[in-house]
Order: structure tokens, then C-alpha cells, then sequence
């Protein structure tokens, strides 16, 4: 698989050491930087780049980090057809994956070990979507609010009106 990953400076090593981890496990990985420790660069240029190349790619996957994580999954999703979702243990990466059916995994690399974080994205990219009808129907309704503006009504709104 082809994963996508960038992220900024409190990012930096996670990022090396991911590429690193992902490779080992057979992975193809494009690293949209930053190559080097910049202490006041700016995490959107590279993560927005990373999620750009994710949604003109179909299948591949991205990995956006930073030291939250929090702003490179708000940047991620500016990017049409994104679903990027921050996930800090192993049941929100695997989520990401089966509900979701995210293409973008956030980390924040302040908040987990080198390890732990490599686990979280082991998981993240092996677990595929669960292709069930209620999570397609609620990613279908996402998507088309992203095209078209619309915001989808449902019984219980209705009920309210
Ligand atoms: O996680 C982040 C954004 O969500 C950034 O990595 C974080 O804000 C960088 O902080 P600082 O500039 O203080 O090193």
C-alpha cells in the first residue's frame, strides 16, 4: 500500500521513524516533509500537501502528524474527499478504519512513545472498512454535503420541525 504522511516539527521523528516502520512492513511510503527540524515551521503546508496527494491517489491512505495531532486533522479534512481522524489508542485507529472508512490517520506525537504510536498506525493501515450498509449510507451523506452544501435531514430533525 502507498501511504502518504507528513507533518511538522513536533512531528518530525515520529514521521522519520513511522516511514521507517511502515517500510519494513512492506509498505510504500511518499514523505512530504519536513526533512529537517524546524522549531516555528508550520504544520499546514506539509499536512495539506500530504492530504492533497491522498485524495488524487485512490487507495492510498495518509499520516498527518503533529503534537497533538488536533490541527492536522482539521487541516486534513479542508481537503475534499479526506476523512481524517485523530486516534489515540487502539480502538479509535481501528475505528478509523471500519466505521470510517478514514484515508487519513492523525497522531499526536506528544502524546504516545515512538512504539506505541507505530502500533496505533500498524493498526490503522491493516484494518480494512467494514463495508456496512449504515456506515456507508452515513459517509455517503458526508460526502454529499461536501459537494453539493447540503445538510441531509433526517427523521428525528424532521420530527422537530
Ligand atoms: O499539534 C499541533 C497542531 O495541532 C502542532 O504540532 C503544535 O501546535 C505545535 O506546537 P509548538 O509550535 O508550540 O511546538
Amino acid at each position: 500500500m502507498l501511504i502518504h504522511i507528513g507533518s511538522d516539527h513536533a512531528g518530525l521523528e515520529l514521521k522519520d521513524h513511522l516511514v521507517g516502520h511502515l517500510r519494513a512492513l512492506g509498505h510504500s511510503t511518499f514523505d512530504h516533509g519536513p526533512f529537517h527540524y524546524q522549531p516555528d515551521d508550520d504544520y499546514p503546508p506539509y499536512i495539506l500537501q500530504t492530504a492533497v496527494a491522498v485524495a488524487a491517489g485512490p487507495g492510498s491512505l495518509g499520516i498527518v502528524i503533529g503534537g497533538s495531532g488536533n490541527g492536522e486533522a482539521i487541516a486534513a479534512n479542508k481537503v475534499a474527499g479526506i476523512r481524517a481522524a485523530l486516534a489515540w489508542n487502539e480502538d479509535t485507529a481501528r475505528l478509523a478504519r471500519q466505521h470510517n472508512d478514514a484515508n487519513v490517520l492523525s497522531l499526536g506525537a506528544r502524546m504516545h512513545s515512538l512504539d506505541y504510536s507505530a502500533a496505533l498506525a500498524t493498526l490503522f493501515v491493516d484494518t480494512p472498512f467494514s463495508e456496512d450498509s449504515r456506515h456507508i449510507h452515513r459517509i455517503a451523506m458526508i460526502r454529499a454535503f461536501e459537494r453539493g452544501g447540503e445538510v441531509p435531514v433526517t427523521a428525528a430533525v424532521t420530527g422537530n420541525l
